[in-house]
């Protein structure tokens, strides 16, 4: 579950990207959000992981009130949280392999376990027998994969993307979509970034759309 509660986010410097913004994303749960450019939507999705907080306002996750949690207590929520970034953080010194098992490093996974999950996850993007391949050489759409598979090796209850068909031709991007889907239908809640409406048309599912940090008709 992802509530925001009359959420506003300044930055320094004074530019209010999110304008006391109220809404609700139950758990299961699969909506998009749409907006140009500039619109807010990679915060909104920062402050949800934890990334970024609110000036003021409630962001609750969980039910954890983020707002109000100590920094040294983010690390336990954010386990329940997938991110594929915007800018894909991918490591281009390490293995596909080793950059999807990152994750399970940092929370401490027993190897064995954690190297059948990363197989798990490799073969649920479609990357499976590209173990040991540098990530620079696969094409953008492998490497948007790649950044799918770290985001949900841990298994988290919510998967959080932002923008993540954005430089993918129709098909491809069409493809990445079903592949969220597919997490959403096994009960994963899905909030994806992106600003052609049209990928987000054929889904039926909720649209929050975004201008100037706050929504739009
Ligand atoms: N770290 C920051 N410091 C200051 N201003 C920021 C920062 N991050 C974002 N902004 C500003 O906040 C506004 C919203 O940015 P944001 O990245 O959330 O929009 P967006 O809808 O995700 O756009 P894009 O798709 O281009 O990333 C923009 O005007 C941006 O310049």
């Amino acid at each position: 579950m992802i509530r925001f509660d009359q959420v506003t986010k300044r930055y320094p410097g004074g530019h209010e990207a999110l304008r006391n913004l109220s809404f609700t994303v139950e758990s299961g749960e699969m909506v998009f959000l749409a907006g140009h450019s500039g619109a807010g939507k990679s915060t909104l999705l920062k402050l949800v992981s934890g990334i970024e907080r609110a000036t003021s306002g409630n962001v609750l996750v969980n039910n954890q009130n983020l707002s109000k949690l100590r920094a040294s207590q983010l690390p336990y929520v954010r386990q329940h949280i997938g991110v594929v970034f915007q800018d894909h953080k991918i490591l281009f010194d390490r293995t596909v392999f080793d950059n999807v098992m990152l994750p399970l490093d940092i929370i401490g996974f027993d190897r064995r376990d954690a190297q059948r999950r990363v197989r798990a996850a490799l073969d649920k993007v479609g990357l499976a027998g590209k173990e040991k391949v540098m990530p620079i050489r696969l094409s953008g759409g492998e490497q948007q994969r790649l950044c799918i598979a770290r985001a949900v090796v841990h298994r988290p209850s919510i998967l959080l993307a932002d923008e993540p068909s954005a430089n993918l031709d129709r098909a491809y991007a069409l493809d990445i979509m079903e592949l969220f889907k597919s997490f959403h239908q096994v009960g994963v809640t899905v909030l994806i970034s992106a600003h052609d409406e049209t990928l987000m048309e054929d889904y039926g599912r909720r649209i929050i759309r975004l201008r100037e940090g706050q929504f739009a008709a």
